[in-house]
């Protein structure tokens, strides 16, 4: 299957929004990178990318800017992390879900079997700020810290505190909880609106899920992988 013409590069349309594809890293829930992500690259539709590039434009007027952990992902990544669920092991239980089984994730909403990333316009992403810790710099040997302890104690991935880590499947990663801190609260707030007023709808389960509504119709799920422009 070849990349559709209307699938472009996000680095193409707004270089300035930061990247860092945990799927095609071992440093997600899997503990292995996925299935189809040949290079880390965010890849969108075009209309989503362009609608993204306005919120980044936004955001930076307020002194913020966005970071991209997910955006196209190929079916085989999805069927990836099926089979993740069935097979024995948990390498990165501690860090990305110590009080969920992986086998619950479906049906609590974390991970979708037919995900609307493989459509196309979906992304994960979160909120670079000035308050923010820099990025610590990952490698296998690193040592897991619970995706939903104080911002302080937890993974640094250069955002500001955003409750929780990416991809913390956690009832604290609910957009709404109110197990959060204030200021937490506060980036999600900011997150969100600047995402929604350019017609991105956000997901109740994850703070950093959001999909691309605004050029409306429902796009066909994909499965081409990804790989260096
Ligand atoms: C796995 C997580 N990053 C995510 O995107 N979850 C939603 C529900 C999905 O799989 O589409
Ligand atoms: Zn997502």
């Amino acid at each position: 299957e070849p990349r559709p013409a209307n699938m472009v590069y996000l680095r193409t349309v707004d270089p300035t929004i930061e990247q860092d594809i945990r799927y095609a890293t071992a440093h997600n829930f899997t503990g292995h990178p996925l299935d189809g992500y040949e290079a880390p690259q965010c890849l969108l539709s075009l209309d989503a990318a362009q609608a993204l590039a306005r919120v980044q434009a936004s955001l930076k007027a307020q002194g913020y800017g966005l970071k991209v952990f997910d955006c196209y992902r190929p079916a085989r990544a999805v069927a990836d992390m099926g089979r993740f669920a069935t097979q024995p092991g948990d390498p990165r239980k501690a860090e990305f879900y110590p009080r969920v089984d992986k086998q619950d994730f479906w049906h609590l909403g974390y991970v979708a079997k037919v995900s609307n990333h493989s459509r196309g316009n979906t992304v994960d992403l979160t909120l670079i700020g000035p308050q923010g810790l820099p990025a610590d710099t990952w490698s296998p040997a690193a040592s897991q810290a619970d995706c939903a302890a104080p911002y302080g104690q937890r993974w640094h991935d250069g955002a500001v505190d955003m409750g929780t880590g990416f991809d913390c499947f956690d009832e604290r990663a609910h957009t709404d909880s109110q197990a959060i801190t204030a200021t937490a609260q506060q980036n999600r707030e900011r997150l969100t609106e600047a995402l929604k007023k350019e017609g991105f709808v956000g997901y109740s389960k994850e703070w950093w899920h959001f999909t691309y509504a605004g050029d409306g119709a429902q796009k066909a799920v994909m499965d081409f992988p990804i790989t260096a422009p």
